[in-house]
């Protein structure tokens, strides 16, 4: 199993600085005809942040879409705070995932998409929805909070919807696919701080990228996904 700290068990890591831990158990994963990967073990512990690697097709997305509880694997578990993930959710323990489709409503403003979206996830907006322009704000979007979504770029779109993780103050595991995708420097900055200062809180995330990750970026555990499961290389 590749494990990104210590030798805490399981149930010492779910409680580690009030995060909780995320694991996969002996997955596999087929779609379609193909089997895409078996024997698959990794943990994400609170604090750290995983890159995970493979060509295209490999398989990435559907092992991210299994660790937010959105699929089903062909066999094996996914635990969040020693959980099943799909569980969890119920009592409130749910990853959060954004995938590359960045969800918005093209007939609403940056602000009511994100609105509506922290509304979906169950998602305070504080008070009278000020957290909404501040989390834009955040993302570099303060002078197009009003602006509808269709009349937004590829760029900004993507700022948009990670927007949502400055709404996120639970220590719960992020899952994130191709987040940087579209980002300029300035975008990838700002989502880099808000990585930051979740792991700080005990969060952790994993996430795609087919690029190198910045200079911004917290320190990450490189895991690349193959046939036989994740292995770690530097
Ligand atoms: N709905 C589906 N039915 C059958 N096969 C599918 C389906 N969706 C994806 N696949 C196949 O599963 C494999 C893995 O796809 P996935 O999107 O998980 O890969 P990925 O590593 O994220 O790729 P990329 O780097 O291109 O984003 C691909 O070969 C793809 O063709």
């Amino acid at each position: 199993m590749v494990d990104v700290t210590t030798s805490e068990s399981p149930s010492d890591a779910s409680l580690h600085a009030g995060g909780a831990c995320l694991r996969a158990v002996d997955l596999a994963c087929r779609r379609g005809e193909r089997r895409l990967f078996s024997g698959l073990n990794l943990q994400l512990q609170p604090g750290r942040l995983i890159w995970l690697r493979a060509d295209n097709g490999r398989g990435k997305t559907s092992l991210l879409r299994l660790l937010a509880g959105l699929a089903a694997p062909e066999s094996g578990d996914v635990l969040l705070a020693d959980r099943p993930v799909r569980k969890a959710a119920a009592l409130g323990l749910r990853p959060v995932y954004i995938g590359h489709a960045n969800g918005l409503k093209e007939d609403l403003s940056a602000a009511e998409t994100l609105t509506f979206m922290a509304r979906l996830h169950g998602r305070s907006t504080g008070q009278g929805g000020a957290a909404v322009p501040a989390a834009l704000t955040r993302m570099g979007m303060a002078s197009r909070i009003d602006a509808p979504v269709r009349t937004l770029s590829q760029g900004q779109r993507r700022r948009v919807a990670l927007a949502r993780l400055a709404l996120e103050d639970a220590p719960l595991p992020w899952i994130l696919d191709e987040p940087y995708d579209a980002l300029d420097s300035a975008g990838i900055g700002a989502l880099d701080g808000l990585l930051g200062e979740h792991l700080a809180r005990g969060g952790s995330a994993i996430l795609t990228s087919h690029q190198p990750l910045a200079a911004t970026a917290p320190p990450a555990q490189t895991v690349w996904l193959g046939r036989n499961g994740v292995e770690e290389r530097s």
